[in-house]
This record gives structure tokens, C-alpha cells and sequence, in this order.
């Protein structure tokens, strides 16, 4: 008797769009988006803990097997769209048959990807290899709840920011207001992130709290020589799944 063989597949939580790319370097443009589920932190203002707070939610409602053909065709249907891969933590997955799988398909495309992490994790020469793939690292500071040790993992942010020189890494700090920018200075400083790869962005599940931490915050970043970024999805769908 032959053992059953799955295909490659991936734990899937949500995939939609095209929408627009809400957040950093790329916001504003045309994007699909795949939220995987997992995470390894547990952030007290997660604006998406149903891709992994099992106290919380049916894990086993909320998420998916998903086989990366199903994930390539749906995918091809929109090929003018960024590929956004989100969490969850997305690199959690790296050492999987799917993501070596999906990375394989994506290496083959001409397609632009972005890979949403919490920098917590070392990436590795399989998503490495995928040409146009750069990553959005969004490193956790104290207003998120977790301990420092869990956060911050300098052997992760240093393999990140050093990609950052070339383009290949981004970073995008959540901020609730201005007191929170000495502690991003202080990680800029730690991993020389060079200032054109930060963007700081505004914390907020409302249109409201979102612009008004962003004016409290913007003269402050630009004054840094760092970068802005709105949470367009936010503005724009304000406590909407799948936007
Ligand atoms: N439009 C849109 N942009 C996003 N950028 C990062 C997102 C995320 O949830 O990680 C996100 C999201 O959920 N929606
Ligand atoms: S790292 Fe991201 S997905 Fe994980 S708990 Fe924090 S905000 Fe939520
Ligand atoms: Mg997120």
C-alpha cells in the first residue's frame, strides 16, 4: 500500500483583494493579499488575532489548508497586482514544504511580492531567492505588550536590516504617539537601519485616532529624516476583514 501524498499546501486565514497595499513603502498600490495564520508574539493591539489567538477563536474555523496550486491560479487571475504575504508571522512557515512550495511558483512569475514580518526571524535562501520579494519588517516595541526578549531578536534584526541597504528590506514601526519615537531611534541606532528604510506608522482601528496619531507624529519623523506612512485600509475600511 503507497502512503498518501498531499500536495503542498499552506495554513491559509484569508486571501483577498485586489485591494490596495495599506501600509509603507508601497502604499497605495494594487495588491493581493495572503494572511497565513500563526504567530510567535501576542500583541496586545493585534488588529488581526484571529489568524492566531485560539482563546479567542475557532483556530480550526478561522484557518485553512490551502494547496499552493489553488494559491498560484488565484493568484495568475489578477497578474497586475503586488503579492502581499501577511500574518500572522509569515516566516514562521519558511521551512515548510508549502511556503517552499508557493516561493517556488512565485520565483517564477515577474511579479512583485512583499512579505509582511514581525522581524523575528532570520529569512532564508528560499524566499531569498525569490527576485523581486522584499520584506516589510515591523519590529515590536514596548506599546505592544510583549517582553523585550521576545520582540526584539538581534541575530533576525540584524540579517533584516543589513537587506535593508540594498532595498530588499523595509522597516515600519507602529507608533501611538511621539513618545514612542526615541525607542525606534534607539533600534535605527542599534542595527544601522538606514533612515530612508524606516517608515513610521500610526496605530489606530479608526479613521479618527489614526489621522490624529499621525499629525501628532509627523513633524517629529520628517524632523528623523525617516519616512510616513498612513494605514490606508484603515482610513479607508475601518474595521473590515479582508480589505
Ligand atoms: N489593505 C491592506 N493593507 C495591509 N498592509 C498590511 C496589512 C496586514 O494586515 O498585515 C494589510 C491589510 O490587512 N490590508
Ligand atoms: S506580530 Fe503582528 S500578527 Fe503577531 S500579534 Fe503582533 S500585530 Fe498581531
Ligand atoms: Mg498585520
Amino acid at each position: 500500500m503507497s502512503a498518501l501524498v498531499l500536495p503542498p499546501s499552506l495554513p491559509v486565514v484569508e486571501t483577498f483583494g485586489p485591494t490596495v497595499q495599506g501600509e509603507g513603502p508601497s502604499a497605495g498600490r494594487l495588491s493581493l493579499f495572503l494572511r497565513l495564520g500563526g504567530c510567535n508574539l501576542r500583541c496586545t493591539w493585534c488588529d488581526t488575532p484571529y489568524s492566531w489567538d485560539a482563546k479567542r477563536f475557532d483556530l480550526r474555523k478561522e484557518i485553512t489548508r490551502v494547496p499552493v496550486v489553488d494559491l498560484a491560479e488565484w493568484a495568475a487571475a489578477h497578474p497586475h497586482a503586488l503579492v502581499v504575504i501577511t500574518g500572522g508571522e509569515t516566516l514562521l512557515h519558511q521551512k515548510t514544504d508549502g511556503w517552499r512550495s508557493w516561493m517556488a511558483v512565485l520565483r517564477h512569475t515577474t511579479r512583485r511580492v512583499e512579505v509582511e514580518t514581525n522581524g523575528t526571524i532570520v529569512p532564508q535562501p528560499v524566499t531569498l531567492g525569490v527576485p523581486r520579494l522584499t520584506f516589510n519588517i515591523s519590529p515590536k516595541l514596548a506599546n505592544a505588550g510583549d517582553d523585550e526578549d521576545r520582540r526584539i531578536v538581534p541575530e533576525a534584526l540584524a540579517a533584516l536590516a543589513e537587506l535593508s541597504h540594498r532595498d530588499r528590506a523595509r522597516f515600519k514601526f507602529v507608533a501611538t504617539g511621539p513618545d514612542d519615537l526615541e525607542e525606534i531611534a534607539a533600534l535605527v541606532e542599534r542595527f544601522h537601519i538606514p533612515p530612508h528604510a524606516v517608515w513610521v506608522m500610526p496605530e489606530g482601528t479608526t479613521a479618527e485616532r489614526t489621522i490624529d496619531v499621525a499629525r501628532s507624529l509627523a513633524e517629529h519623523v520628517i524632523g528623523q529624516n525617516w519616512n510616513l506612512s498612513m494605514r490606508q485600509h484603515v482610513l479607508l475600511w475601518p474595521g473590515e476583514r479582508n480589505r
